[in-house]
């Protein structure tokens, strides 16, 4: 398997690099990022794990040369927030960052694993959809939003709750988008089943379409999760390989181009979203079934859901609209 990351040099980048160099699926990582990756991949080069590494910067055909023969591509380019920025704030900096890399992408790797990361995802992974089908190499199957940090979030912010010793053993579908109300943690389906009293259910529901706000709060200025993210964004990656290579019963919740997966229909019809986070069956062709998880989701997640499509649509064709009707320079 060959890795990319692109944004390799950054706050999510370096840990996330870090975990690639060492997971033993992996046997050629390419760095690229605008800055600093020959350092970065000089460090990591010296730690005694099968992957060979190389950083590369946009001099000398770097982007094609660490994008050629690519299994998997993650993405965490773009600048993070600051207090006060919502994710929608980055969308003017961060869409033409995407747009250039996935562009990259249809050229060098079309059938690589695509893994956004770059905020604001409920907008970015449209862009990277319209990219793609303007190349004509779109496969719905390989292009995902990386949402498993809420995943995370949920599991570890119920502990408190449920006293289980290790927070990843709970399964808890979230669903929706990336951003505030378009989280949606369906914790009435959780397994094993969590008992979540009344008066704390808002207080946690909260606290997870917000986490990313608690991490921009305490860095102050100085960006937004990155640790947790590169945690997260190596979980996603490292199952998307391990479906790849025959491994099967995985699944995990990720945001995709529902019309273009099994099952995905739908769900598409019933949210009026094209893109929507579910959780989805990965097989060695990517996401290979869609899980409809809505029919179950209680009055109170309803009535979430119903706030979700709103704001998600909205992102959605802003992003749609960035590639079809590029913005006047
Ligand atoms: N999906 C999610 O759950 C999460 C997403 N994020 C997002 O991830 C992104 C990155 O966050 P951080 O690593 O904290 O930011 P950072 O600023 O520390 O790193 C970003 C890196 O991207 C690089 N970069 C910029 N333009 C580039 C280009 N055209 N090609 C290649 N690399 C480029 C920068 O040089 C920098 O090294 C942000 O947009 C942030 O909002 C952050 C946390 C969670
Ligand atoms: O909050 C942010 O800007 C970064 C992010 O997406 C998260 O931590 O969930």
């Amino acid at each position: 398997m060959k890795a990319v990351v692109a944004g390799a040099a950054g706050g999510i980048g370096q840990p996330l690099s870090l975990l690639l160099k060492a997971c033993p699926l992996v046997d050629k990582l390419a760095l690229y990022d605008v800055v600093n990756t020959p350092g970065v991949a000089t460090d990591l080069s010296h730690i005694s794990s099968i992957a060979q590494i190389e950083g590369f910067l946009p001099a000398d055909d770097g982007m094609k040369k660490a994008l050629t023969g690519a299994d998997i591509v993650v993405i965490p380019a773009g600048i993070p927030r600051k207090p006060g920025m919502t994710r929608d704030d980055l969308f003017k900096i961060n869409a033409g960052i995407v747009q250039g890399l996935i562009e990259g992408c249809a050229e060098n790797c079309p059938d690589a694993f695509i893994l956004v990361i770059s905020n604001p995802v409920n907008s970015t992974v449209p862009i990277a959809a319209e990219v793609l089908k303007k190349a004509g190499k779109f496969n719905p199957k390989k292009l995902f939003g990386v949402t498993t940090l809420d995943v995370v979030r949920a599991e570890t912010f119920v502990q408190s709750l449920t006293g289980e010793k290790d927070p990843s053993k709970t399964v808890i579908p979230v669903i929706g988008g990336h951003s505030g109300e378009t989280i949606v943690p369906l914790f009435s389906q959780a397994k094993p089943a969590v008992k979540i009293p009344e008066d704390k259910l808002d207080d946690l529901t909260n606290r997870v379409q917000f986490g990313g706000d608690e991490v921009v709060k305490a860095k102050d200025g100085a960006g937004s999760a990155t640790l947790s993210m590169a945690y997260a964004g190596y979980r996603f990656a490292e199952k998307v390989m391990k479906a790849a290579k025959g491994e099967t019963g995985i699944v995990e919740p990720t945001f995709v181009y529902l019309p273009g997966v099994e099952g995905g229909d739908a769900i598409a019809k019933e949210t009026g979203c094209e893109f929507f986070s579910v959780p989805v069956e990965l097989g060695k062709d990517g996401a290979q079934k869609a899980i409809n998880v809505l029919g179950s989701a209680n009055e109170y997640e309803k009535k979430l859901l119903q706030a979700c499509y709103e704001g998600l649509k909205g992102n959605i064709s802003k992003g749609i609209e960035f590639v079809q009707n590029p913005p006047q320079k």
